[in-house]
């Protein structure tokens, strides 16, 4: 049965309560001050990963949209990321976070060292956008939803636990704070408006699910490398390599 507005908009919420990545023991650990450098290192070079490809899927999604008013209301995402005259963007606020954790931010930005399955859970990810519906599309992108709550975790608990944390090492995640939720407010209203049969409701669900099973794999990786007992995948980044000049300890 096509489930209300209200009912849809729980069952998309509760799929996060289940499935986010916020549940993840290594999230438990970075924000708990339980990482080593190394550790932080290899989630910062992993991560940028998802970083360079986020406004990717956005160009992807966005050259099927034939709705001007959609594609309007989607490009901020990609500025957002890729920056403007104005703001640096996301993906130089993320390499400034990799130079205040020792890294070489060309080494990071080359994408070399980033794990299989990292690259096969965000290619993923892209490939997805690319070709299922619209709505499946923007479904996906609402595990941004819950995510608010898991940056608002990571800055204080990176602050109280880690030298490398202030406000210059951590703008990427003050800035999401003011960007997200007007992405998400359109994203889930769209979703809602265009989920109007119980077979769309299903795909988004399906959708939502598939993309948190897609931030969870790309934890299991790192889990599975860096954190003992360690296996660090041929050609993977290793601890001492990529590091800044200066700072190479
Ligand atoms: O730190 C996180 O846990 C987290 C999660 C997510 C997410 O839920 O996909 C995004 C981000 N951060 C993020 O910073 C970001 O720019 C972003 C864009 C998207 C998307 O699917 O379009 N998700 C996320």
């Amino acid at each position: 049965m096509t489930q209300t507005r209200e009912e849809f908009e729980a069952r998309l919420r509760q799929i996060g309560a289940e499935r986010y990545h916020d549940k993840h023991p290594f999230h438990d650990m970075l924000h708990g001050g339980r990482c080593s450098p190394d550790q932080v290192r290899a989630w910062v070079i992993n991560r940028y990963y998802y970083q360079h490809s986020i406004p990717m899927k956005d160009a992807a999604f966005m050259s099927r949209v034939e709705d001007p008013e959609l594609r309007r209301m989607w490009r901020s995402r990609i500025e957002d990321h890729d920056g403007t005259e104005t703001n640096p963007g996301g993906i130089k606020r993320w390499l400034k976070l990799a130079e205040a954790v020792g890294l070489n931010p060309d080494y990071v930005a080359s994408t070399e060292g980033v794990l299989p399955a990292t690259k096969f859970a965000v290619d993923a990810y892209v490939r997805f956008v690319r070709d299922k519906t619209l709505l499946e599309a923007v479904a996906a992108s609402l595990t941004e939803l819950f995510a608010p709550k898991i940056h608002a975790q990571r800055i204080e608990g990176l602050l109280q636990n880690y030298d490398f944390a202030d406000d210059s090492s951590l703008s990427y995640f003050r800035n999401r704070l003011k960007e997200a939720p007007k992405d998400v407010a359109f994203g889930l209203a769209w979703v809602l408006d265009h989920a109007t049969t119980q077979e769309k409701q299903d795909a988004a669900a399906k959708a939502l699910e598939f993309k948190t099973d897609v931030l969870w794999a790309q934890l299991d990786a790192l889990y599975s490398a860096y954190v003992a007992p360690a296996r660090v995948p041929p050609g993977a980044w290793v601890a001492g390599e990529g590091m800044a000049l200066a700072r190479a300890s």
